[in-house]
């Protein structure tokens, strides 16, 4: 292991708003900062603030206003920008559909899987110059599962711990046909924004995990119209509450010091490069500072 991977850790965590999140109420010391990055923009400046003296930075995913459709979105600059601004840990909200019958709107489900059907987007910091294969056997951070469960049902939150989320490339929503064929993969849940997020927060070895938010049944349920955005922003706004208090009682926990990962995510580069460094790139790699500057200059 590079020698830079030593504990202990003091983590900042990184909060992406989805759909309806646009702000996080009750931050003392707020600031909104440019960041830029050699991936071009992030969604929006990012908003630093403190919740229970403890730091923590937040980004619009969409923008506010909601400016930016899922295919537009600027994936790599959004966890590049986090990253340099030393963000550790990155907490993921978002609003899906549900593919399960026991899934309905406003609960909350602990993402543990994903499975990407996008096509039209960056899906890596990495290529032609310093090609790196990252595991992403478990994409999601357990540890920051056991801490968004654990603060879930300590406020009665209605949440279930694992379950799939298919990425759809969107912007439209699925057909009926598609939807019932996810359902018969087993998924749990569909958006339209996690992947490549966590593919990419993983090349950029940071802890991530996604709560996801139930706003409707999309279009496979016989009881329920297909989904709409008027239905998804109802539902949203009631979550979104619910989301801000799962925030604030989650930082406490995941806010502490601590050793590196269990889960491995902040060494996830660790055995992933391949490049030979004479045959590296060295406009790539200047690129990949802030992502992969760990492994490439140890
Ligand atoms: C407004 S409904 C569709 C929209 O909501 C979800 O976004 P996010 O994950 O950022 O909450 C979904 O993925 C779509 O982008
Ligand atoms: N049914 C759905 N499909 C895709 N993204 C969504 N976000 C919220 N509901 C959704």
């Amino acid at each position: 292991m590079a020698d830079n991977a030593t504990g202990p850790v003091e983590p900042l965590v990184g909060i992406i708003g989805g759909s309806g999140l646009y702000d996080i109420d009750g931050l003392e010391e707020k600031e909104w900062r440019t960041v830029e990055t050699p991936w071009g923009p992030p969604s929006d400046d990012l908003l630093f603030g403190r919740l229970h003296g403890l730091r923590c930075v937040f980004l619009p995913r969409h923008g506010r206003g909601h400016k930016i459709s899922p295919s537009g979105l600027n994936y790599r600059a959004n966890i590049d920008a986090l990253k340099r601004v030393g963000c550790t840990d990155v907490l993921s909200l978002s609003a899906v559909g549900s593919l399960k019958e026991e899934l309905p709107p406003g609960h909350f489900v602990v993402i543990d899987q994903f499975i990407d059907r996008t096509f039209a987007r960056e899906k890596s910091f990495f290529g032609t110059g310093c090609v790196a294969h990252v595991s992403m056997a478990h994409p999601v951070c357990s540890r920051l599962g056991d801490a968004l469960e654990g603060a879930a049902r300590g406020l009665g939150l209605p949440v279930t711990r694992g379950g799939t989320y298919l990425t759809m490339e969107g912007p439209q929503f699925s057909t009926y046909a598609e939807s019932v064929l996810y359902r018969s993969w087993g998924c749990s849940v569909i958006g339209m924004t996690n992947m490549p997020e966590a593919k990419l927060a993983r090349e950029a070895e940071l802890c991530y995990a996604t709560v996801a938010m139930v706003t409707d049944y999309d279009c496979w349920h016989e009881g329920h119209d297909a989904v709409t955005v008027d239905q998804v922003v109802k539902v949203l706004f009631g979550n979104a509450d619910n989301a801000r208090a799962l925030v604030k009682a989650v930082l406490p926990v995941v806010g502490q010091g601590r050793d590196l990962c269990t889960s491995g995510c902040d060494h996830a580069l660790e055995y992933s490069l391949i490049t030979a460094p004479a045959a590296r790139d060295p406009e790539v790699v200047a690129k990949l500072g802030v992502v992969a500057g760990r492994v490439l200059n140890a």
